[in-house]
């Protein structure tokens, strides 16, 4: 199964970072960082509206190879200037092409916060995803345990970043909440065959008390998608693929971020 497989990868990588950077080392490479000055995540989110968390991916294990050039500072840069309110980027070498080293450049260059999206499965990666300037970390549900789930976001939290706890299932969504999750997403495809369904964060949706921002995450392509997901009340979109295939990401993430200001707008009846 696809998700044990990348937790596996994800445990001999993290052996190797423990090796070559003791934690005690990357804590205090932590404690040597200037203050952050990015607007926080949650603030973000809190603020009316449905934001855009632009993806910047190579490669995933669904589709192989999504696009052949990536020149992703570039790409950061886009989605900024176009709007997007926060960047997620893939860190997960194996079955993503992601580098450790995308996220620091990206996060260096940006003013928006940037998500170390991976599957966080310790302490020390959060300590890594701050080292290398992420003000937001994933944990997925499906890969925690109750304790962890707690302890990784109040980690995060004491480190100046937030924590998106990622559900999928009904069971999953009870656990984030439980966890105390202050950011929830809900993703659309199922981690463990990568069916793709929209309707999910639709249904999920409803199990989270509205004053909790929900994020809606995978499968998300067009401007009819983004305003359901606005209408339905979701704080935030994250969009991979889709923004890595355009030709025109600029005029794509302004054409999202029109189509939920149009939502906004509209007097409810
Ligand atoms: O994208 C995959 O194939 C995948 C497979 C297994 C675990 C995670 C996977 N993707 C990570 C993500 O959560 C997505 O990159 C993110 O939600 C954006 O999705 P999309 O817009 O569909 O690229």
């Amino acid at each position: 199964m696809i998700l044990d497989d990348l937790v596996a990868a994800t445990k001999a990588r993290l052996a190797k970072h423990q090796s070559q950077l003791p934690l005690a080392a990357l804590k205090r490479q932590v404690d040597q960082l200037s203050v952050n000055l990015k607007p926080d995540f949650l603030s973000i989110l809190n603020h009316p509206g449905l934001h855009v968390i632009a993806e910047v991916k190579k490669s995933s294990p669904s589709k192989g190879t999504i696009v052949s050039s990536f020149p992703y500072l570039q790409i950061a840069q886009t989605y900024a200037s176009a709007g997007a309110e926060a960047v997620s980027v893939l860190t997960e070498p194996k079955y993503f092409n992601g580098r450790l080293n995308y996220l620091n450049e990206i996060s260096q260059a940006l003013s928006v916060p940037t998500l170390r999206k991976d599957f966080t499965i310790d302490p020390y990666m959060i300590y890594e995803a701050k080292a290398n300037g992420a003000g937001i970390i994933l944990l997925i549900v499906a890969i925690l345990d109750d304790t962890q789930l707690k302890e990784y976001r109040e980690l995060a939290e004491q480190l100046g970043m937030q924590a998106i706890v990622e559900a999928y299932t009904k069971a999953e969504v009870g656990r984030a909440l439980k966890s105390g999750a202050k950011i929830i997403g809900i993703n659309n495809r199922n981690l463990k065959d990568f069916h793709v369904d929209f309707n999910n964060s639709l249904k999920m949706k409803a199990l989270v008390p509205t004053e909790i921002p929900v994020i809606a995450e995978s499968g998300i392509q067009t401007q009819a998608d983004v305003a359901t997901l606005a209408g339905a009340g979701f704080k935030g979109v994250l969009i991979g693929e889709t923004l890595m295939r355009a030709t025109d990401k600029q005029a794509l993430i302004q054409s999202f971020r029109a189509a939920a200001d149009l939502i906004e707008s509209k007097p409810t009846e």
